[in-house]
Parts: C-alpha cells; structure tokens; sequence
C-alpha cells in the first residue's frame, strides 16, 4: 500500500516507521528538508519502553521530504492514503495551504489528531475527499528527528467521517477502511472498524479537556493528578462542565465517563501528557481545539462553563511559540 504520511513527529514516525517494516511504501512529508535529509541517510528507528529490541527502517526504504513538494508528488503519483499526524494548530493553519490543491480530487484521508472540530474544516476544504477519522490510544514520543519511542501500546478505531447528518454508509462496506485496518494490523497496531467513531472522538475530548490542560498548568504527570483532593475538586468541575455541555447539544457519554478519566490517570500515571510536552518545548498547544471547542459548544447552547473558559485563557497566554 502506498501512503504519504503529513506530520513526521510522534505519531507520524510511529506509524511511519511500522508500516514501513512491514512492506509498505511511505512517503513522510516533513515540516522542513533538514529532517527528510536526516531521515534518508540515517534511516528511521521505533524503540519501545520494554525489552523489545528496536525496529530500524533504512533510509533507502523511506522516501522523505519537505511538505512543500507534497502536492506535485500526489498529483503525479496517487497514494492510496494520506495520513494526517501533524497537531491540530498546523492542520488549521499551514496544511489548509498544502491540501487545498486537493478541492478537486478524491483522496482517501485519515486524521489521528485529539481534539474536534478538524474534520468540520477539512469536509468544507476539501469536499470530494473521502475523509476518515481514527481515534487512537496508542502513545508515542519523539526522540529525535529520526527516532521515535513506542511509549504506550493501545488500541486504535477506523471510521467513516459522515458529511451528512442522515448518511449512513457503514465502515464496514467499506473496502479503502478494510484494506487500510488490515494493514494497520499487520504493523502491530491493534485496530477496529468502528461507526461509533465520533462518539469516540467525545470520549477522548472529555479525557483530554481534563487531564492535559491541569497537569500542563500543575507541570506534573497524569498520575498525580490524583494525588490531592483540591486537584480532583477541579478535575470534577471540569467534568460536571463538559457533560452539562454534552447534554445540552445531545453528545451520548458513557454513564462510567467519570471513572474512564481517573481509570486514564492511572493507567498513564507516569506520562507527561501532550499538552505539558508543548508547554514545555515553549510550542503552541491544542486547548483551542480540546478545551476550546466545549467553550464552543456551552456559548452555541448557552451552558455557563466558567472553569472551561478560564483554563482556555491561563493556557492561551502559554501559548508562546519559540521563532
Ligand atoms: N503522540 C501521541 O502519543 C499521540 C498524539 N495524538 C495526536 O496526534 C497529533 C500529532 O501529535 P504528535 O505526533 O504527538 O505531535 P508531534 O508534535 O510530535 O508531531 C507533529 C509533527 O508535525 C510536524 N509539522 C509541523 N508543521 C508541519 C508542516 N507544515 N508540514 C509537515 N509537518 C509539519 C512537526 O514538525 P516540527 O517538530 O519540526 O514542528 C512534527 O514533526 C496531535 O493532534 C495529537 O494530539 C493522538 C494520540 C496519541
Ligand atoms: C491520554 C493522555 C492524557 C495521555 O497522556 C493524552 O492523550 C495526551 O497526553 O494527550
């Protein structure tokens, strides 16, 4: 299968990286030449937190460049997927530039990203596209420009993004999402078919809303999120917010959500969550479209979410990017 991969960080050389190990074509479109130049010499290494040994992919078994050069690859030569791994604030700004060449093709696309409201965008840029959502438990962290280490192994659900409220098309006749499962699977990504997926997408928000801006502002690690009653006083407030909010504009949420989040915590307990890894790089973070988006929806419905709107703004302000 032949796939370009937009977004050659984390999650990007993960799935790079794995794919590629097992028989696959990838072209990794990177932010800038520097790093496809590295990873063409030097090759791509996956390493994982346990004894397993590493994976090296050559450099020659990889094709990789500068997004820049992306369109008039594709256009010359179709993949048969582009996945979307780059963060939130870059699809919303730079990649509209990149992709918006595609208005007039049908490309098969998957986004992995947290967060809401990306799909909404890419169905208005790009209306014959056929766009896929997957939501992922996997982790990921990069190590260096061409290494990345597997840090958590989770599970990962493929779906259909519906353009339309009353299509119901099913994921599951569809070939392009089986083909891609198939081949996910066989990377050792554990991977399902799911017509759930926007509920799914819910789900994380609300995990993601609570744990990444609280643990970026306290500079701890998900675990200890539990470890005092005024943090779990907060996180609760947060909660009590997004599913009011849920509520209010009809979002199902599992009746054991609360559990889900403190069940998140442990079993992450040692992770630095993305959103304190941005914070801490000085890079920009997702809360526009974690936190952002619920702010979103409680204005649209006229939910009052007071805790929701002033981690936006604490956030906001640590929003500083390093030039
Ligand atoms: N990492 C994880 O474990 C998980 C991540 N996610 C989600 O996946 C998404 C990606 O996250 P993650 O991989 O961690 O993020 P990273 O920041 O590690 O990777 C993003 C990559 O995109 C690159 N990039 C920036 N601008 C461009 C551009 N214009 N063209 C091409 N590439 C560009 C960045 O390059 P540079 O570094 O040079 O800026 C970086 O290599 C996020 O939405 C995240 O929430 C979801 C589940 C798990
Ligand atoms: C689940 C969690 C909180 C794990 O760290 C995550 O998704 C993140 O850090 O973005």
């Amino acid at each position: 299968m032949k796939i370009d991969l937009i977004g050659a960080g984390s999650l990007g050389l993960l799935l790079g990286g794995k794919l590629a190990s097992t028989g696959n074509e990838i072209r990794l479109w990177c932010r800038g030449e520097l790093q496809a130049q590295e990873l063409k010499m030097k090759g791509l290494t996956v390493s994982y937190v346990d004894e397993r040994e590493s994976l090296w992919i050559p450099g020659e078994r990889l094709e990789a460049s500068a997004t820049t050069g992306f369109i008039d690859e594709y256009v010359q030569s179709p993949s048969d997927w582009v996945i979307l791994t780059v963060k939130q604030n870059v699809l919303h700004t730079e990649l509209v530039e990149t992709l918006a060449p595609l208005r007039n093709y049908k490309p098969h696309i998957i986004c992995f990203q947290n967060g809401s409201g990306h799909m909404e965008m890419l169905q208005e840029l790009l209306p014959e596209a056929h766009l896929y959502v997957a939501v992922t438990t996997e982790a990921a962290k990069v190590k260096s420009p061409r290494e990345v280490i597997h840090t958590g192994t989770g599970e990962t659900w493929v779906g259909l993004w519906h353009h339309r409220k009353n299509d119901k098309r099913s994921v599951n006749d569809d070939s392009e999402a089986i083909s891609l499962l198939t081949h996910l699977n066989a990377a050792g990504f554990l991977s399902h078919l799911s017509n759930e997926v926007e509920s799914k997408i819910y789900r994380k928000l609300l995990i993601n809303a609570i744990i990444n801006p609280l643990t970026a502002i306290w500079r701890i690690p998900n675990g200890e999120l539990l470890s005092s009653s005024s943090r779990m006083q907060l996180m609760r407030e947060l909660y009590e917010e997004a599913i009011t909010v849920f509520e209010a504009v009809g979002i199902e949420y599992d009746a054991n959500a609360w559990e889900n989040v403190l069940q998140v915590c442990q079993a992450t307990a040692g992770n630095t969550s993305s959103m304190l890894a941005d914070v801490l790089a000085g890079r920009a973070t997702e809360i526009r479209w974690i936190n952002g988006n619920i702010l979103d929806m409680a204005d649209r419905s006229g939910v009052a979410v007071p805790a929701h709107r002033w981690i936006c703004r604490v956030m906001e302000g640590m929003n500083v990017e390093k030039g």
